[in-house]
């Protein structure tokens, strides 16, 4: 997160942090008992490892009461991602096991209903993702405020030149951010989750190139039919 602050702990109990061997790599967030969701993207340098999913954080490295390290069961990238483009960048994860939920670690509803989320809405987004420029990767949990801006406005050809479907919103970039590591984190619009941070290499902090997310509501049958199947 550029240009935000940290989050006040354990305020946004619904954030994951994906890890492998104990590393943070991107975000997600609790869905469901069993299920957080995430960006497709962030399973392209894994080379087939499922991640661990820390939730009830806020600190990465530090004992905190609620804090506990999940195992995957299984992950499930949306079919239509791929990593030419930004398309279908969701990721649904399997625990384990339900999660315990408690003071720091709850579910956050998702949009359902497929309505644009309107121009100059401020939404907020929060990530251990990258803090600054140059690349410093924060201990604990940061976020930002941002308002969303139009379709039209993104896909100026100076901007994400019509690259930005339906099935993506973005917000204005112009300084605060977010940046590599938020990636797979819930923009939240009045306390629901409306986008997923896409994972595509992006340039963070440039007001030329705006955030993209993944709108959530477009995927809710996906979503529901892998999470139906998967739980039997
Ligand atoms: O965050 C992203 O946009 C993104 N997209 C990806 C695609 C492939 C992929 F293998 C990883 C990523 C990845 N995450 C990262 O590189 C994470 C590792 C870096 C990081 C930044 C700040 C704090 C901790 C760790």
């Amino acid at each position: 997160i550029l240009g935000g602050y940290e989050a006040k702990p354990h305020l946004r109990p619904y954030m994951a942090s994906l890890q492998l061997d104990g590393q943070h790599v991107c975000g997600g967030f609790l869905i469901a008992e069993q299920w957080v969701l995430s960006a497709a993207h962030c399973t392209e340098e894994t080379d087939g490892r499922v991640f661990q999913v820390l939730l009830g954080a806020h600190s990465l490295t530090e004992p905190e009461p609620h804090k506990r390290l999940y195992q995957v069961r299984a992950q499930f990238p949306h079919p239509g991602s791929n990593i030419h483009n930004n398309k279908d960048d969701l990721l649904l994860l399997q625990l384990e096991e339900k999660a315990e939920l408690n003071a720091a670690v709850q579910v956050l509803p998702f949009q359902r209903e497929d309505r644009d989320v309107a121009a100059d809405t401020v939404c907020d987004v929060a990530g251990w993702g990258t803090i600054t420029h140059s690349g410093r990767r924060p201990d604990k949990l940061y976020q930002v405020e941002r308002p969303v801006i139009s379709r039209d406005v993104c896909n100026h050809r100076t901007r994400h030149d019509h690259t930005i479907t339906e099935k993506m919103m973005c917000t204005d970039s112009r300084r605060r951010d977010t940046c590599k590591g938020d990636s797979g984190g819930p923009l939240v619009c009045n306390g629901v989750a409306e986008g997923v941070v896409t994972a595509g290499s992006r340039v963070c902090g440039n007001y030329k190139k705006p955030a993209i997310y993944t709108r959530i509501a477009p995927y809710a049958a996906w979503i529901d039919s892998v999470m139906a199947s998967a739980d039997g």
